[in-house]
């Protein structure tokens, strides 16, 4: 798909509204935590119904462009996975210029799998590849792991039973790609920001209570970025949990994504249910799990076309 922003109807859907414009002179909008940020179904429910903020003709599903499609001139393909879950072995990468891998490419970080994944990296042929990581990388979580070899060792043992210096510097295993933690890269002219956070759930790594404290992670992502990456979903896009009958993206993400920051393309996984593509007439929203909810691999990636900055 070749996404034109000139062609595009920007919509900023009016929150009730958890953003506001400060003073033209500053011209920054301000993104503060959501009276619905804890309950994001109910957030989900509240904002279609009284504002329509899910519904057509901005907000729509988007299909994937064949791998076969030319790429038009002018352009950088990108190819997004997420959630691999050290099942890469059977995976057909497409054709494209940019990989985009949001987390989850690891069952627990042990150093074994990232390395795997990291000699999967240099076996795959794009001019450039970037990686954040998501829940289940436990070893990149140097908070997570202070905590774990405190106290828990039988809920992941494997993981308890490193020593400091098997994971102290786990993200060097990653020669093969550039790593974003809470920072950004420029590839070909685009602007690309990733962050692994996700809200709390079972205690996995990267967890953070819902509200406040995850906003001031959005917080960090810059204006003017092309393309967030993110491991979990924000409200409303891609982000149902058939099982248990939950939207479980983030509030706050998405008023930072629709309200401030505005990025072409929101590139994230971490809901395996919600594989698929939308946009809201401004950003383009890929959820690539690999992974299916059964943890099977076989989600093909997605590739997407962005115009040259
Ligand atoms: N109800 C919720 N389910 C969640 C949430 N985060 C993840 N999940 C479910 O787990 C799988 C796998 O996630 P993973 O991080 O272990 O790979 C995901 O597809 C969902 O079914 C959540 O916040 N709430
Ligand atoms: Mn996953
Ligand atoms: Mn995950």
């Amino acid at each position: 798909m070749v996404l034109d922003p000139g062609k595009l109807t920007a919509h900023v859907p009016s929150s009730r509204a958890m953003a506001h414009r400060n003073p033209p002179s500053q011209g920054k909008v301000t993104v503060t935590v959501d009276e619905y940020s804890s309950n994001p179904t109910q957030a989900f429910t509240h904002y279609n119904i009284n504002q329509s903020r899910f519904q057509p003709p901005h907000v729509h599903m988007v299909e994937p462009i064949p791998y076969d499609a030319p790429k038009p001139s002018g352009h950088t393909r990108f190819v997004c996975v997420s959630d691999t879950h050290s099942r890469t072995d059977g995976i057909q990468m497409p054709y494209g210029d940019v990989l985009l891998h949001t987390g989850d490419f690891t069952e627990l970080g042990l150093p074994s799998e990232v390395k795997k994944f990291n000699d999967w990296l240099g076996s795959l042929p794009y001019e450039f590849k970037v990686v954040i990581a998501g829940n289940h990388e436990l070893t990149f979580d140097k908070d997570f792991m202070a905590e774990l070899v405190k106290q828990d060792y039988y809920r992941f043992p494997s993981v308890s039973k490193l020593r400091p210096e098997d994971f102290d510097d786990v993200q060097a295993l990653l020669s093969n790609c550039t790593y974003l933690q809470d920072s950004e890269v420029t590839v070909k002219g685009f602007r690309i920001y990733g962050a692994p956070w996700t809200p709390w759930f079972n205690g996995w790594g990267f967890n953070l209570p819902r509200g406040q404290s995850l906003l001031d992670k959005w917080n960090q992502v810059p204006e003017g970025i092309d393309v967030l990456m993110t491991h979990g979903p924000p409200l409303g896009f891609r982000d149902w949990v058939p099982k248990d009958l939950q939207r479980v993206g983030c509030v706050e993400l998405l008023n930072t994504v629709q309200q401030r920051v505005r990025p072409k393309l929101h590139a994230f996984g971490g809901i395996h249910e919600g594989y698929g593509i939308m946009t809201d007439g401004c950003t383009t929203f890929i959820n690539s799990s690999t992974c299916t909810a059964s943890f099977q691999p076989t989600n093909p990636p997605i590739v997407f076309d962005l115009p040259n900055p």
